[in-house]
């Protein structure tokens, strides 16, 4: 029978105030490290990205996501990661795509053929990359924090990521739209024991350097799962907290690569979308909207206490994609010999 119900435990997100973000930086840096060391999660208040402009920027997507196929198709994901996708993420955890499309967005050359062709929405290139703009300068103020609190120069991260005058920038805004499930169909298939715990975005960890994550109120899902001690391994724990926050705010999460530039100090922590099955959860649509950080090609990647290798940007990501894809072909492996194994039973796979 398929584990239809999630262990839950509450811990608190701590939500830390931009407010006069220029005469405050040192108590802010203080909140910002003490938050990267312990969950790895926090949200942002009083942030230069007003409700209205967030609010814009989902209504943007929706006119995007509510295109027919054929049309979004026009634009499709490549491996430079930019483009459109439909239910083709893998995750190593469950070896199975996840319920959603999505829009992946870059400044720089490679979405020279990847921006939608401006008469199907003359508003959207525009609106999307004023919006990148503005989550890529509330990113910059994160960074400075972050460089101070590890004892770099102020400017140290945000050159590694620069948007303006690299060509080859890699940051990336996804633009999420999870579908709208059937309640009571998924209440009868949990009832006959023909569903599990399933995924709109499966469990993982980013390999960015920060993430900032813009969601609708209500429209809930994000779960996460701390306690990850070593950036090299996907092990995760099996206590999940809901993640919640007030209209405006911006959830934030370390990745990968700043754990490792942090000499694992701060950590990158597991977090998933649970596809809706259980009491209390979201089970309309879900648009949420990603803005990752990643590494410019040629920056170096090494923290204080040189624990890891020093490699280039480029290296560091080319590594994390490479250590994911060997975890998602192990993954798809194990699903098949299970499959494989009960028919032979005459049974149903549990996967
Ligand atoms: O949509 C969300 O809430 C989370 C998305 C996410 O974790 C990701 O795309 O990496
Ligand atoms: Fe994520």
């Amino acid at each position: 029978m398929p584990t239809t119900t999630t262990k839950y435990t509450n811990r608190t997100i701590p939500r830390i105030s931009l407010a006069d973000f220029s005469t405050r930086i040192n108590d802010i840096t203080a909140q910002l490290v003490h938050a990267a060391e312990t969950d790895g999660f926090f949200s942002l208040t009083d942030t230069e990205i007003s409700i209205a402009e967030i609010e814009a920027m989902f209504k943007t997507s929706e006119s995007f996501f509510a295109l027919p196929d054929e049309v979004k198709a026009e634009v499709p994901f490549t491996h430079d990661n930019v483009g459109w996708e439909k239910r083709s993420q893998v995750r190593p955890f469950t070896g199975l795509p996840d319920q959603k499309e999505s829009y992946q967005l870059l400044f720089g050359t490679a979405m020279h053929d990847k921006w939608l062709p401006a008469h199907h929405l003359p508003a959207f290139k525009p609106s999307a990359q004023t919006f990148m703009h503005k989550a890529q300068s509330l990113s910059e103020k994160l960074m400075l924090c972050f460089a101070r609190g590890l004892g770099f120069p102020d400017t140290y991260f945000i050159s590694a990521h620069d948007v303006q005058n690299k060509p080859s920038a890699q940051s990336v805004l996804r633009l999420l739209h999870y579908f709208e499930v059937d309640e009571q169909e998924s209440a009868q298939l949990t009832a006959a024991g023909k569903q599990g715990i399933s995924y709109r975005a499966g469990p993982h960890a980013d390999w960015d350097f920060l993430t900032l994550l813009f969601q609708r109120p209500g429209e809930s899902g994000l779960e996460i799962c701390p306690g990850r001690e070593v950036v090299t391994e996907f092990g995760f724990g099996d206590f999940w907290t809901k993640v919640d926050f007030a209209p405006g705010d911006v959830v934030c999460n370390v990745g990968d690569l700043l754990m490792s530039w942090s000499d694992d100090r701060f950590k990158s922590t597991f977090h998933r979308v649970k596809a809706p099955c259980e009491a209390g959860d979201w089970f309309g649509p879900r648009y949420s909207v990603a803005f990752f950080n990643q590494p410019c090609k040629d920056c170096v990647v090494q923290g204080p206490r040189g624990k890891y290798e020093r490699v280039s940007g480029e290296e560091f990501t080319r590594r994390a994609m490479e250590r994911n894809f060997r975890a998602v072909e192990a993954k798809k492996g194990e699903l098949g010999r299970r499959k494989e194994a009960a028919g032979r039973a005459g049974v149903a796979a549990d996967v």
